[in-house]
Parts: C-alpha cells; sequence; structure tokens
C-alpha cells in the first residue's frame, strides 16, 4: 500500500527565477541524497518559463510542479496556461489557491476548486492552499475561514493520494513570523477531520516563513506531513537545510 503520508517538502519560487536559477535545480537534485529519497518527497515550483529546463534537470526524484492553472483544458485565454499543458511539459504537480493568487487575482473558493479539479483531471497532483488573515485569527476567525476554504474549495475526484492541503497563515508568508506549534497544530487536526475519512491520509503542508532553524519544530507537529517553502526555497542550501529534518 503507498504511503500516502509520505512527507513533502515543496518550494514555490513565486515569481523568481531566470535561466540562471536552473543551477539550484542541480543543485537540490545532487544533494536529494538516499537517505531523505527514502523518508520524503522533494518538489519544486518554479515560475513555468522554467518548468520544461527543471524537468530535464531534476532527473527522476526531484519533483517540478507548476504555480497555477487555468481551469479550462485549452482555449482563447491570453497569457493563461492549462493544467494539460503544466502536464505536457513535465509538471507532476500544480499548486492552486494560493493567497497572493488570492489576494493577486480575486480568486474565489468555487474558481479555485476549479483549478482544483483540471489539475487533478490532467493527472497533476494538486497542493490546495488555505490560510487566514492577521486580522481574521485576531478576531478568533481562523477555524471558520479554513473550514469554509476547505469546504469550497476541495476538488472533487481528490484521493488522499492526488490532494495535497497546504495551510499557509497570510500573515506568516514572507513576514518571518509563525504561528505557535499549538496554533499549527490546532489548525492542521482540524483540517484533518474536516477532511473526513475517504482523505484523512491525504498530506497536509504547512507554510509560511518556513526557515532551516524553525523546520524541525514546525515539522514535528501531529498533523504536519512537510512544508511549503517560499524564500528559503529559492537556494539549494536552505532548501535541503529544511528538508534535511525527514533524512534523520
Ligand atoms: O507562500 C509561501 C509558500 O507558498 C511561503 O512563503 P515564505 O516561505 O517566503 O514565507
Amino acid at each position: 500500500m503507498t504511503d500516502h503520508r509520505r512527507p513533502l517538502v515543496a518550494g514555490n519560487w513565486k515569481m523568481n527565477g531566470l535561466q540562471a536559477a536552473l543551477a539550484e535545480i542541480d543543485r537540490i537534485a545532487a544533494g536529494y541524497g538516499e537517505a531523505l529519497k527514502a523518508r520524503a518527497d522533494l518538489l519544486i515550483c518554479p515560475p513555468a518559463t522554467l518548468i520544461a529546463a527543471a524537468v530535464v534537470r531534476a532527473g527522476a526524484a526531484l519533483r517540478i510542479g507548476g504555480q497555477d492553472c487555468h481551469p479550462q483544458p485549452s482555449g482563447a485565454h491570453t497569457g493563461d496556461l492549462s493544467a494539460d499543458m503544466l502536464k505536457d511539459a513535465g509538471a507532476s504537480y500544480v499548486i492552486v489557491g494560493h493567497s497572493e493568487r488570492r489576494a493577486d487575482h480575486g480568486e474565489s473558493d468555487a474558481l479555485v476548486k476549479s483549478k482544483a479539479e483540471a489539475g487533478l483531471k490532467a493527472g497533476l497532483r494538486v497542493i490546495v492552499c488555505v490560510g487566514e488573515t492577521q486580522a481574521q485569527r485576531a478576531a478568533g476567525q481562523t477555524l471558520d475561514v479554513v473550514g469554509a476554504q476547505l469546504s469550497g474549495s476541495l476538488p472533487g475526484g481528490a484521493t488522499a493520494d492526488n490532494l495535497v492541503i497546504a495551510y499557509e497563515p497570510v500573515w506568516a508568508i514572507g513576514s518571518g513570523l509563525t504561528p505557535t506549534v499549538k496554533d499549527v497544530a490546532e489548525v492542521h487536526g482540524f483540517i484533518r477531520a474536516q477532511l473526513g475519512k475517504e482523505l484523512a491520509a491525504a498530506r497536509i503542508l504547512y507554510g509560511g516563513s518556513v526557515k532551516p532553524s524553525n523546520a524541525a519544530d514546525l515539522m514535528g507537529v501531529a498533523n504536519v506531513d512537510g512544508a511549503l517553502v517560499g524564500g528559503a526555497s529559492l537556494t539549494a542550501r536552505d532548501f535541503l537545510a529544511i528538508a534535511a529534518v525527514y533524512a534523520t
């Protein structure tokens, strides 16, 4: 039986990375040693312009993914990319519903759900992001917000194998701030319960200012099955230092 909760350490490069950044893919692939391969999956989601080249450079073990996809497989949507195109370029995952897309592009839960369904249909694993803002946390609405995002954006057709949830508190992204381990445990436990029996073994990642210095504490929390890393995934050194939490 597949171990669906094999940890996943994923890097989201966001809008960072020119051709020269492919050297970091080489370094991550080279540093993804046997001990780590035995215990965890590694994924990098570079900008779309680098996906095809990154797939070639990544080799067999390191996975490459997209950061977004359009709900439709093709058509008159200038500037957009479909899940089929990501798959065609060699991607095996796609992130949907990142808070930066929800904020920058006004993405609703319904749109995120349709993107996630497109990803699954294309044969990609999908990482659905959820998380509260600082104001929502201060108002005691964290579980309500995360619960509503989950019920609104979970795709039909998901299994514990092809669905990954990323809990990313908006206020923790790029800020150097992180929730307490107690708060992470509360939200991850809540998400696990919300997923229900069929999806109970899906991986739930924590994201938001994950660094080599805090990775062991955050990854050690119950129901945390890995990380979605932004800034610290841009260098192989930091990304591998985070992933190394699982190598021992
Ligand atoms: O948004 C994130 C990953 O998707 C987290 O970003 P940082 O790790 O830079 O806080």
